[in-house]
């Protein structure tokens, strides 16, 4: 463990008895604890991390890994069965709704006893209360009992409070699932301000994206044991590579359906040979997964002249092109592809479930299909891209993914982009609506 750590998570476990029968639990209680019918559950089982000063880390994983458990722990809501937890410094935490808030008491009452719990004074309060209403901005229903919330509402004011208290430590649990789209972006530009300045940040969430967006780091609890942990790019990636490619049978989103729980680049990408150029996978772990009735066997992005397109200013015309040979039948099969950003982030995709009209219905075993899309590079703020290609079967609800290679191509923008993460080739004109009389 590291002695800088502001967060040190030593061998913790916790366990719970499970009974079969809910009179189990009474006839043991009656026994005086000598008859034993229940059984012991692990929820968490020898879990060791740390988190250094201004670190964020994002924790992943599936329903029912252990994630509330061990941030429970962390805040001190729960204690480890066996382990040990240290903090340093103050944490504000929004676990999960409920947590924290009288039901009986208004939305500002409550604002006054979180914020008194969390460390301010009642002047502090005072003299933060119109940035904390107008974070919320959930108008009259302050004054409302919090019981009277939508999930929603309530998470607004939880988040209100927990932005305007001086915590060192931030432990966020979901929070950002149950929001509204604008409200989802104000408490993530909140927790990348508050990452910036050097806070410390825990952060669960089901959205990779988010995870990949804001973390450092991330941690993948598997069934109460911790799987991996590393940069959140190649945790989240192996995480979804598991999700996808073992355990669901490979059904999973086909490149272009953009959710925002989507696979995002690997750290190293073994598959990229220089841009422009084919990938042949020799199914590296982690890189590449499917179901196996078809395997990519070719992917160029190239010029109109069949130049492989290695570095883009934007707005030349491109082809992107993915082959398949099929090894068993396919019925509709489906290509797609994503451009991802350094950062994992889909930046756009494109598959060909929404075309119709241009697919071959029925492939044949033995068979090479061939996809091209046709688009204009966008211009995209400089940096390095990769794409990720895909094959499956199916239409974009209902499909089975045969193989997606995550990083099958990689290009290099140099475009000049001053404002977000792409420009729009954009007409300006200025004119005058009303001339000042001279
Ligand atoms: N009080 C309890 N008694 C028995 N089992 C419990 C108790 N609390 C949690 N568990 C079990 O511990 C496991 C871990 O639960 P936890 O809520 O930490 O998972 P999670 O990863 O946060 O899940 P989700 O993503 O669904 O929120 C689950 O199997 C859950 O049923």
């Amino acid at each position: 463990m590291c002695s800088d750590a502001v967060i040190s998570v030593e061998g913790v476990s916790k366990h719970y008895p499970v009974y079969d029968r809910p009179h189990h639990r009474l006839l043991e209680v009656l026994s005086g604890g000598r008859l034993r019918y229940g059984r012991e559950f692990a929820a968490l089982e020898g879990v060791s991390f740390s988190v250094a000063a201004g670190e964020t880390v994002g924790i992943i994983g599936r329903n029912g890994s252990g994630k509330s458990t061990l941030l429970q722990m962390v805040c001190g809501t729960l204690s480890p069965t066996s382990g040990s937890i240290r903090i340093k410094g103050s944490v504000a935490a929004l676990l999960e709704l409920g947590a924290g808030f009288n039901p009986e008491f208004s939305g500002m009452e409550n604002i006054r006893l979180n914020a008194a719990i969390l460390g301010l004074s009642q002047a502090q309060v005072n003299e933060r209360l119109d940035r904390i209403l107008a974070f919320a901005d959930i108008g009259d229903f302050v004054h409302q009992p919090v019981k009277t919330y939508s999930s929603g509402m309530f998470v607004r004011l939880a988040f209100a409070v927990v932005a305007h208290v001086d915590a060192d430590v931030l432990v966020i649990d979901e929070a950002l699932s149950v929001g509204d789209a604008f409200f989802t972006q104000k408490c993530m530009r909140f927790l990348r301000g508050f990452r910036d300045q050097g806070g410390t940040l825990l952060f669960v969430s089901h959205d990779s994206g988010a995870v990949v967006g804001l973390c450092d780091r991330a941690i993948w609890l598997d069934k109460g044991r911790l799987r991996a942990e590393g940069s959140a790019k190649a945790v989240t990636e192996q995480y979804l590579h598991s999700k996808y490619a073992g355990e669901d049978d490979a059904v999973g989103a086909m490149p272009a359906a953009v959710s925002a729980d989507e696979p995002v680049a690997a750290e190293e990408a073994a598959l990229v040979v220089g841009g422009g150029a084919l990938a042949i996978p020799d199914e590296g772990a982690g890189q590449a997964f499917g179901a196996g009735g078809a395997t990519l066997t070719r992917v160029t992005l190239q010029d109109e002249g069949g130049r492989p397109i290695l570095v883009t200013e934007g707005g030349e015309r491109a082809v992107l092109r993915i082959e398949a040979r099929l090894g068993e039948a396919l019925e509709q099969p489906i290509f797609g592809f994503y451009v991802k950003d350094r950062l994992g982030q889909v930046v756009f995709g494109e598959n060909t479930a929404g075309h119709p009209d241009q697919i071959v219905r029925t492939g044949m075993p033995g068979e090479t299909l061939a996809t091209e899309f046709r688009f204009r590079m966008p211009h995209l703020q400089a940096g390095d891209y990769v794409i990720t290609a895909a094959v499956g079967e199916g239409d974009q609800d209902a499909h089975r993914i045969h193989h997606w290679i995550h990083d099958a191509l990689a290009f290099r923008s140099q475009s000049v982009v001053l404002h977000g993460l792409l420009a729009l080739p954009t007409a300006v004109r200025m004119c005058r609506v009303e001339p000042v009389d001279a």
